[in-house]
């Protein structure tokens, strides 16, 4: 797992998401309108190679593999290639959560990139957005937790639009945190998850350090 350490200031992660943030989100509006344009064959095809030549750009300078999630030397985590809330990764709604302990909640839009039966988000989607929450949720005391069991429940169709979901730990038990998660449209739960999450035995820093105490630990950028 790849959790490097990049000695940088708060000022200096907020200006590089100043910069991403707004990229990642016009190829968000990419994404939605490939998904969603009546435009001719020939204009579709004149797309292609503009976002062909784009990407070329992209690609002179290039890390190899995943981003990974770096830490400041403040603990400050800046997982921006995760699937549910990365910065820079256009296939994240991204969710923007709310923490407070034991607890993690957000608001979101689920657009055409998420639909599964007509209409609808994606069960898979829905899973893949309550794993982060129950994670968020797990890792307020600032402990790493993995994600050992998920358990979901798809109540009722899940119109695409505005959501809500919550994260909230019921109870602690050693290594093991278990989490109960719902999501909801404005009627109601729409789809309900139970997790057992685990804080591995043999978890490092990348510095070979014990971790710090939770109060100084932030895993939220
Ligand atoms: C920096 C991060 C920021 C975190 C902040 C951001 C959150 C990110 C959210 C993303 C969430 C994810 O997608 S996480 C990615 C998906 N998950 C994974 O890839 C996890 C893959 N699995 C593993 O790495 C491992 O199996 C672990 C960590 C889950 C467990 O390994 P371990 O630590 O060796 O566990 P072990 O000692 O055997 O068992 C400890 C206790 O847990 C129980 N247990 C073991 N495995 C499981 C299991 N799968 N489901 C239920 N319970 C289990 C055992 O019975 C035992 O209970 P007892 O005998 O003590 O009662």
């Amino acid at each position: 797992m790849d959790f490097r350490i990049e000695d940088i200031t708060e000022e200096e992660i907020d200006r590089r998401l100043s910069v991403v943030e707004p990229l990642t989100d016009s190829v968000r509006q990419l994404v939605d309108a490939v998904i969603r344009s009546e435009v001719s064959d020939e204009r579709l095809a004149a797309a292609k190679e503009k976002v062909d030549a784009i990407v070329a750009d992209l690609r002179e300078q290039q890390r190899p593999g995943s981003f990974g999630t770096p830490y400041t030397k403040e603990f400050i985590g800046m997982p921006w290639g995760n699937a549910a809330v990365g910065a820079r990764n256009a296939v994240a709604p991204p969710l923007r959560i709310q923490r407070s302990p034991g607890l993690a909640e957000c608001e979101m839009v689920l657009g055409a990139a998420y639909e599964g039966p007509g209409g609808c988000v994606h069960g898979g989607v829905a899973a893949l957005l309550l794993d982060q929450l129950v994670g968020e949720a797990a890792s307020t005391d600032g402990l790493p937790s993995f994600t050992g069991t998920l358990t979901v429940k798809y109540l009722r169709p899940t119109l695409l639009g505005p959501l809500s979901a919550r994260a909230e730990v019921t109870r602690r038990e050693g290594r093991k945190t278990f989490v109960h998660a719902t999501m909801s449209d404005a009627d109601g739960v729409t789809v309900e998850a139970d997790a057992i999450m685990i804080c591995p035995k043999d978890f490092v820093l990348p510095t070979g350090d014990a971790l710090p105490p939770a109060a100084d630990r932030r895993l939220d950028r």
